[in-house]
């Protein structure tokens, strides 16, 4: 059964953002994240164009949206099974796939990049759709931990730049970070912020400093759990299990990485340290640089901390 339409939808002309309320919306990356903000935004009656590099690539991303909505559905429709299949049938419907950006811009009202955490290949992306999107299109990034500034700058629409900044499980959790710069209209934060209520988020305001307000206090929070256990002072399991059942958390930090990516934790260690190479709260770990060498991510390659197979 074809629930996604292969290519972009023809026929619609260029973006026209009406009273900056975003309709159109294209993701860059169908991994975790950006297929997570793609199944939210779908069911919220957007129309959802999700770009990634290969074909292959996207079929996954699909497959990870209809199995995350049939969790949704065995909830939400829990007494009304047909209407839970209408419902996933219609989200579906609402998404595109393509591994072709420039063109799925055309229609974009928002631009929302969700790709590798990587400056240079992140303003890359975002310099060379700068040419092609409308000159009305927001762009913004889900950035874990690169300054939003940085990244617009590669572009010239700075005014039309800003940072959404959504939490893995997108389709549970209900944060998103919503990041100004300093040249980021009021327009353009004010649309970035009804958006998220669209998407039935809670937003929150945050300035573009590192980390903005969650992962300022989460990031040295999981990795002194890295180097507390590398130095022989609790076991991963001893510590996810404290962290859970002494602190509330839902799931310990071990785990915790593991669910978002190690290459991505690794990814954000490295670019904080290295702009702040004395701060002993961005202090690397050597465990985990040797599993991010031996491939070891987490839950998407079936090992991290621990294993998923
Ligand atoms: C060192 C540096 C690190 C920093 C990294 C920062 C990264 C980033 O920038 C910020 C973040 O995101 S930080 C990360 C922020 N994130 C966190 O901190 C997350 C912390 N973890 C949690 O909140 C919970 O463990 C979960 C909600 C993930 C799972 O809940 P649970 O109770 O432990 O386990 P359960 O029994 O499996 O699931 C129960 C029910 O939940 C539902 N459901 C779950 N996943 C779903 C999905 N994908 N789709 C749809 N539904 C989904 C489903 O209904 C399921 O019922 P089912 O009938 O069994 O299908
Ligand atoms: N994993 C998390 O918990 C989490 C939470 C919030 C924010 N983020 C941020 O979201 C972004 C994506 O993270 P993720 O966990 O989804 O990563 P991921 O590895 O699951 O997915 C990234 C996707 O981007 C694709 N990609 C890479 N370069 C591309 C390009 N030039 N064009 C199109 N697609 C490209 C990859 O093929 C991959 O499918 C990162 O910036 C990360 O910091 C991650």
């Amino acid at each position: 059964m074809a629930f996604f339409t292969h290519q972009i939808r023809r026929g619609f002309s260029s973006s026209i953002i009406k009273n900056g309320v975003i309709k159109n919306v294209t993701i860059i990356g169908g991994g975790q994240m950006g297929a997570g903000i793609a199944q939210v935004a779908a069911s919220t009656g957007h129309t959802v164009t999700l770009v990634d590099t290969s074909e292959d690539i996207l079929k996954k991303s699909r497959k990870g949206i209809e199995g995350s909505l049939k969790r949704v559905v065995k909830k939400k429709f829990a007494d009304k099974p047909e209407a839970g299949e209408e419902f996933i049938q219609n989200v579906l419907q609402n998404v595109s796939i393509s591994t072709d950006a420039g063109a799925s811009v055309q229609a974009a009202d928002l631009l929302l990049e969700a790709i590798v955490e990587n400056l240079k290949v992140k303003q890359d992306l975002f310099g060379h759709l700068d040419e092609l999107a409308p000159a009305n299109t927001i762009f913004a990034s889900n950035t874990s931990s690169l300054p939003i500034t940085d990244i617009a700058g590669s572009t010239s629409r700075l005014d039309r730049f800003g940072g959404l900044h959504f939490f893995n499980p997108v389709p549970m959790m209900k944060l998103v970070e919503v990041v100004g710069t300093s040249t980021t209209s009021q327009e353009t934060f004010d649309s970035l912020l009804n958006f998220s209520k669209a998407l039935g988020k809670t937003p929150v305001s945050c300035k573009d400093t590192p980390g903005f307000i969650v992962n300022r206090l989460l990031v040295p929070y999981m990795m002194e759990a890295l180097r507390l256990h590398e130095r022989g002072h609790g076991s991963k399991e001893d510590i996810d299990i404290a962290m859970k059942l002494g602190a509330g958390y839902p799931m310990g930090p071990f785990e915790l990485c593991d669910y978002v990516g190690l290459d991505t934790v690794k990814f954000i260690i490295d670019g904080w340290s290295a702009k702040d190479p004395h701060n002993p709260l961005f202090a690397s770990s050597e465990l985990l640089n040797k599993l991010v060498a031996e491939g070891k991510y987490g839950k998407k390659t079936g090992e991290g901390f621990y294993k998923y197979k």
